[in-house]
């Protein structure tokens, strides 16, 4: 198993329903992948319910676009996954790019597959913490696989 501290960070990231449906999740999973970052968990095609999704983005109930993002992201089935590496969290967020997709770079994701915030295609967890607590809330502990992974020596020093 490689040592290195950090290398087990984890973060959360979920395609949402318009990523599906835009066939998208083959590119998304390929970016993750070719960047060096480890899958230990995934659920493919989960039609999330709206409790799950109430409690995933609680800390935006007060926003007037709550109801319709919940709406949205159980519109369809999303893929849920888990993606471990060295500082995972922030580095699959500067991949995903803005929240607001006008704002994000080409080269990211939201930059080259999606035009608004209300359609942004992806989620990932926006700290660590926050990151064990969505990880928590979509799988339970064995669902997610501890694998060596025979290409880490060729990521990592
Ligand atoms: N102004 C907005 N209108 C609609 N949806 C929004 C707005 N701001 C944020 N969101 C959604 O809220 C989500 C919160 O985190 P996500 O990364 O999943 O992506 C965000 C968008 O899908």
């Amino acid at each position: 198993m490689f040592s290195r501290s950090g290398v087990s960070e984890r973060t959360f990231i979920a395609i949402k329903p318009d990523g599906v449906q835009r066939h998208l999740v083959g590119e998304i999973v390929r970016r993750f992948e070719r960047k060096g970052f480890k899958l230990v968990g995934a659920v493919c095609c989960v039609q999330a319910s709206e409790e799950l999704l109430k409690e995933h983005y609680i800390d935006l109930r007060d926003r007037p676009f709550y109801g319709r993002l919940v709406k949205y992201m159980s519109s369809g089935p999303v893929v849920a996954m888990v993606w471990q590496g060295l500082d995972v969290v922030r580095m699959a967020r500067t991949m995903i790019g803005e929240t607001n997709p006008a704002e994000s770079k080409p080269g990211t994701i939201r930059g080259d597959f999606c035009i608004e915030v209300g359609k942004n295609v992806i989620h990932g967890s926006d700290s660590v913490e926050s990151a064990q607590k969505e990880i928590s809330l979509w799988f339970h502990p064995e669902e997610l696989m501890c694998w060596e992974d025979a290409a880490e020596r060729w990521i990592y020093e």
